[in-house]
Order: structure tokens, then sequence, then C-alpha cells
């Protein structure tokens, strides 16, 4: 054999032979934990993406969107509500899974010893500072600031802009037509969530009807520049600048994102330069405010993490709110007994209110909210929420047999809440796979529900998320009836069949519908 290659032969027999025992080792390391074992990481971006494409194969990828496919077959298959995904190449890794609300709790309240692992969000810093990508001082920082903006005011004007938006849709878009069919129901739901964060959000009305001129010194109006950005940030995230350049398609990408910059620029100057500050309760104005007030004068936040942070709210709050929404009218078009007894509660308020329900309203529509939590027990936005072990420590989780199981944690290992795991374990939920929305009305186990994640680094835009929908779904279901669009090459499908096509999902940054094809009926 020619030296060379017999060089490279030994250097790569010792590399595998190393691979081996680190394998084992790391298995033996997070005290044998049942689950999954890989031959690639999965966790590199580009093993990530094309594991996505590929279906599961044995030892080489579980598939796309597995987490939500499988749910909680992992955690029953090895009979604890904790397992471990171990890897080999290019180097030896585990990933701890967890599906156990008490764990979860304990990794949410040891904050320091279970930190967010930032380097895995390293690409939202494309947007400049932010609260989701950071931890330590500078998360603090952001959070301090960023959580007032949050208000009861700002949510307020959530509810009163959804509703009058919807009103919109009916009136001016929809108006006299007995029926609307959608070939895919998120051409409603993402401009109703793109409407709702342009408002309440960055403080600008855009709407189905909205002027589209553009205003000197730009070369796109605002509602596309929202638009375009907010549908392209995983490309934006993916792609580096140079490659942006390369297409008419990323090109415009690349002018939306420099284009809503520069208005969010003008607003912060035209709100320094304003002589008397304006009493506006959106987002943007709530970040200002804060970043304003510092009391010893110094700047809180700086104009490109004021501006990081507002592309963050568009990211974290535009998709998974559409996504949630589209999956709930799907839902409640597959399930017309539910549908009906949420109908008969919204229309048994609104009689007395002459059907335009108010904010103080909101806690009476039990039903519609209890209707939106088991759309997101059944399709969480986001499946895996990361931390890292920042300590040699240990877990304890239950296990089939009634018992309890304690195991290892290396520093430095990835655990994560398995949130379809724990959505669909049937030791908090009864008929996990049936869609219940009355078991939200009663007591529930709120640690075995966790789409906004929990504790300290729970989603801040929670209350601004369920105002805006609560809103939607009820004025929706007031009046229209929602039902599943016939197709004849459907026709005959059994109902399991029929469910599983309409909420076929793809998981990306967040669950999206694949298509889901409804008919809106006048009531
Ligand atoms: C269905 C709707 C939503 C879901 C399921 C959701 C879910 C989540 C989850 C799981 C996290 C934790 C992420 C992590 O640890 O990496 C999070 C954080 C966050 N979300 Fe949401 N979210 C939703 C809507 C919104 C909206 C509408 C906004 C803003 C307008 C928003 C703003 C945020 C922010 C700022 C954080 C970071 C909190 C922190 O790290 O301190 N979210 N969200």
């Amino acid at each position: 054999m020619h030296p060379i290659l017999l060089v490279f032969v030994s250097l790569l027999g010792i590399y595998l032979l190393q691979i081996v025992v680190e394998f084992w080792r790391t298995i033996h390391n997070v005290g044998h934990l049942s689950g999954p074992r890989l031959l690639f990481d999965h966790e590199r971006f580009l093993v990530w993406a094309i594991a996505k494409l590929l279906p599961p194969i044995p030892y080489v990828s579980r598939g796309g969107s597995w987490m939500l496919r499988t749910k909680h077959q992992d955690f029953a298959a090895a009979g604890q509500d904790a397992t471990a995904m171990v890897t080999m190449i290019p180097w030896p890794s585990a990933v701890i899974y967890l599906a156990d609300a008490a764990a979860i709790k304990e990794v949410a309240t040891f904050r320091a010893k279970f930190p967010k692992p930032v380097d895995m969000y390293e690409a939202l810093f494309a947007f400049g500072g932010n609260i989701i990508a950071s931890e330590g001082e500078d998360w603090k920082r952001y959070r301090t600031i960023a959580a007032p903006a949050f208000s009861e005011r700002n949510t307020r004007l959530v509810w009163d802009e959804t509703i009058r938006i919807m009103f919109d849709l009916f009136d001016n878009v929809w108006g006299d037509s007995p029926e609307i069919v959608l070939d895919h129901c998120v051409d409603i739901t993402l401009p109703i969530a793109l409407f709702v964060i342009g408002v309440a959000g960055f403080g600008r009305r855009v709407t189905w009807t909205s002027d589209l001129s553009v205003p000197p010194g730009h070369q796109m109006p605002f509602k596309d520049a929202l638009h375009i950005v907010s549908t392209n940030l995983i490309l934006k995230m993916g792609l580096p600048n140079w490659a942006m350049k390369l297409t008419e398609r990323t090109r415009r990408v690349n002018l939306a994102f420099d284009e809503l910059r520069q208005y969010m620029v003008e607003m912060v100057n035209a709100r320094r330069s304003a002589e008397t500050r304006e009493e506006r309760h959106d987002l943007f104005n709530g970040l200002l405010d804060a970043a304003d007030d510092n009391p010893d004068g110094s700047v809180a936040i700086t104009e490109q993490e004021l501006i990081g942070n507002m592309f963050i709210f568009l990211l974290a709050g535009h998709e998974t709110t559409a996504h949630t929404l589209c999956f709930t009218f799907a839902l409640l078009a597959l399930h017309p007994d539910e549908q009906e007894r949420l109908y008969q509660q919204i229309k048994g308020i609104l009689v007395d209110l002459n059907g335009m329900p108010t904010y103080e309203d909101m806690n009476r529509f039990t039903l519609s909210m209890a209707v939106l939590y088991e759309t997101l027990r059944m399709f969480p936005p986001v499946s895996a929420i990361p931390k890292r072990a920042a300590e040699d420590t240990s877990l304890t989780v239950s296990n089939a047999d009634g018992g309890e199981t304690t195991f290892p944690i290396p520093s430095g290992t990835r655990v994560d809440y398995q949130v379809p795991g724990l959505h669909y374990n049937p030791k908090y939920w009864k008929d996990p796979h049936t869609f219940r929305p009355e078991r939200f009305l009663g007591e529930w186990p709120r640690n075995a529900f966790l789409p906004f994640s929990s504790g300290a680094r729970g989603c801040l835009g929670r209350r601004f998320f369920e105002t805006e929908s609560v809103a939607a779904i009820t004025m929706m279901i007031l009046k229209y009836r929602v039902e599943v669009k016939d197709e004849p090459e459907f026709v005959g499908e059994t109902f399991e069949q029929r469910y599983a096509r309409i909420t076929a999902f793809d998981q990306l940054l967040n669950t999206a519908p694949r298509r889901v094809p409804l008919v809106f009926k006048r009531r």
C-alpha cells in the first residue's frame, strides 16, 4: 500500500475506533437511557436540513417532523419519560428529551444549572442583539425593557384591532358571498396575524384594503416590507449575505429587510423629535418608552437592539399565531359537534352584547380559549425547547410501572423539553389523540402544557397571542360555519384519513399546516 494511503487508513481507523469507544462512553454517561441511536449528529445544520427531507431510516434519520409525528411513542417504548438520542458522527454526543412534567419544572426552575444554549440561536443574531438569542445579563436587560411593552393597554389594543380586522374582512373583503372557499386556510390566517402585529406591534395600521403607496425615500410600502420580511425570515437566517444577492427573489427579500429597518429608524426618529409624546400602546412604542426612561440617563437599549428585538417579535409571533389559528379552524371543521358547542356559547354571550364583544368580555369566551388550548396541545408550534446542563447533575423521571428513574447528566449535555411527548403523555392527558376542548374547562395539569415554554424564559407574547386568537376565533365562528372543502379525489375517505390529510404538517422553525382546504359558510 502507498505510504500516504497507509497513513490515511491508519488515521481513519484510529478515528473510528475512538468514535466507537466514545459512543459507548456517551451512552454510559447518561445512565444508559434508551432512545434513538443515530449515525449522524442531527443538530448540524446541513444534516438537519437533509434529515427533514428523508423518510425515517433506522440508525440514519428520524425523518422530517419526527417529534410531532412520534409524539409520546419513544417514551412509551422506553417505559419512562426521558430518552436520550445518541449520535456518532462527527463526534458522539447525546441529547436528552424530557416528557415528564416534574423534571421539566425542575429544569425551568434551576436556570443557572440549565441555561439556554444560545449558540443554537446564532442565526437570530442576523437581526441584532435580542431577547430570544441571549442569556445572562444581556437577556435580563432585554427582558426588563421588553416585558413592560406587553402591557394591559397593549393587550386591549390587540383585542380591539383584531375585532376591527375581522369585521373589515367580513364587510369589505368577503362581503355578501354566502360561502368562501379557501384552498389553504393560511391564506387568511397569515394576513390576520400580520395585520395585528402591524398595528399592535409596530404601531402601523395595515389591512386588507390598505393603501399601497410608497412614501418618499422608500422603494416599497410598509405593508409589503412587513409581509416579505415575515414570510422570509428563515431564508434570511439560513443564507449568507452574498447568496442573498444572487436571485431576483432574494434581492427583493434583502430590500424588504432594509426597507423595514428604515421604516423603524424613521419611527424612532419621529418619536424622538416629537414635541409631545403620543399616547400609544404598541410594542414598538413600549420598547422606546422603556429605553428612554432609564433612570440614570444611560442608553438602556441601542437603536440596533431595539430593531433587533422588533424583528424577533415578528419572528416569534407571526407564523406561530397564523399556523395555530389555521389548525384551530381545521380541527373545528373536522369536529362539527365541537364547533356547534362553541357557536352556542358565543351566541349566548353575544345576544346581550349586540354582537360587538369588548376586551372586558374576553374571559367569558371560555370555550374559545379551551379550543385554542386544545389546538396548542395537539399541534404545539414549538416542539423542542432546548437547555444545556452547566454542571454535572442528574434528574428523576417517573416510569411506566409507577416507579422512578434517576439518571446522570454530564456538564454540557443538551436537555430538551419534548413538547409533543409531554402533550400526548397519557399520564397527564386522557385520550390524548382525541380533540376534546372541554378538558381545559375544569382543572387541568398546567405543568404538562408547555406550548409557551415556562418559567422565567416563558413566552412574553402569550397574552398578546391569546387575546388575538380568542377574538379572531370568536368572531369567525359567530359569523361563519367552517367545513372541510369537498374535493372529488377524496370522496369516500374515512374520518381518520381525512383527519390525517387536513392536519398534515411540516416542522420548520415552527409547526406549519401543509394544506388546509376549508369552506366558510355565512350563518
Ligand atoms: C402560538 C403563539 C406562540 C407560541 C406557541 C410561542 C411560543 C414560545 C416559546 C416556546 C418560547 C420559548 C422559546 C425558547 O426558549 O427558545 C417563546 C418565547 C418568546 N416569545 Fe413566544 N410564542 C407565541 C407567540 C408570541 C408572540 C405573539 C410574541 C410577540 C408578539 C412572542 C414573543 C416571544 C418572546 C419575546 C419570547 C422570548 C422570551 C424570553 O426569552 O425571555 N411570542 N415563545
